[in-house]
């Protein structure tokens, strides 16, 4: 057997399925990546909005990365959500100490349905230890304005944002254009040299809860089998166009992006 592609994901439960810790592991799974998680936070979710957060104690994430880091190995790594300042720093420690690279930063913040994922006072943590260690960082134009300070409905303005997110150590961003409006969804990724643009077909839905969270999990599948940096970046757009595409309309409010969607046909094997 070939050595088997792995990646961690470190980030919050979503118990409605769509988004966090199980987009992730659906998305490495569709790709062909074994999966490895380290919880950081258990959300009461669904397609409506986030009920309840309680995050994990520090001494157990710790031991959650540790326990496979030690053992089973990892070949690629991205964080979600980390929901507050002290998380955020560990998860810094245990990148540096275990040597979590290649390494994608999913920056989230809110959810699709307005509750907030990240205390205020984990911006600092994030900019200080965090960012400097990205092999890729993944924010939303919210996100990316959050973390910059600035206001980002220009090109020129998002451009010059991704240069100073690489400026504080980020080897490579992608500016998410989700939540732009046009024909197209437009992110914008930035090596450190040049800028391209990621392109697909804007979907008109209301389903794409967990956008972020898969878009960022297929770039950490893609690295972890050892495919470079702008590949694993367009192969990922073209894997979240698809789940965009044939979005599933589950439940009553915002419904989950369709993994399987890159299969042909874009529906689950027949019985
Ligand atoms: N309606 C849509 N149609 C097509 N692509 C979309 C749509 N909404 C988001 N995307 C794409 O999904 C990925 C996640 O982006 P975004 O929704 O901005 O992130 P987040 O979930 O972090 O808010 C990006 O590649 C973005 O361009
Ligand atoms: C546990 C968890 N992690 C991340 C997100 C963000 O995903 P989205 O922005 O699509 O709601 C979420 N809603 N829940």
């Amino acid at each position: 057997m070939t050595q088997l592609a792995r990646a961690l994901t470190i980030a919050g439960s979503d118990s409605g399925g769509g988004a966090g810790i199980q987009a992730d592991l659906k998305t490495f799974q569709e790709l062909q990546v074994y999966g490895m998680t380290a919880i950081t936070a258990v959300t009461a979710q669904n397609t409506l909005g986030v009920f309840d957060v309680q995050t994990l104690p520090l001494a157990s994430i710790a031991k959650q990365i540790d326990a496979v880091v030690t053992d089973i190995g990892v070949h690629a790594t991205k964080t979600g959500m980390l929901a507050n300042a002290e998380i955020t720093a560990l998860v810094a420690r245990k990148v540096k100490e275990h040597q979590l690279f290649p390494l994608v930063i999913d920056p989230v913040m809110v959810s699709t349905s307005g509750h907030l994922l990240l205390d205020q006072s984990a911006k600092k943590q994030y900019i200080e230890e965090l960012i400097p260690l990205a092999t890729v960082i993944t924010p939303n134009i919210a996100e990316a304005e959050a973390l910059t300070e600035t206001s980002l409905d220009h090109l020129d303005a998002r451009k010059k944002a991704a240069q100073s997110l690489h400026a504080l150590g980020a080897r490579s961003v992608v500016i998410k254009g989700g939540h732009l409006e046009g024909e197209e969804a437009i992110d914008l990724f930035y090596d450190g040299k040049e800028f391209c643009f990621l392109r697909a077909p804007r979907v008109n839905t209301p389903h794409t809860h967990g956008t972020g969270c898969t878009f960022s999990a297929a770039i950490a599948a893609y690295l972890a089998r050892g495919v470079t940096l702008a590949k694993a970046v367009s192969q990922a757009k073209r894997f979240i166009a698809a789940a965009i595409a044939h979005s599933l309309p589950l439940g009553r409010g915002h419904g989950p992006t369709n993994h399987w969607a890159h299969r042909q046909g874009g529906e689950p094997d027949a019985d």
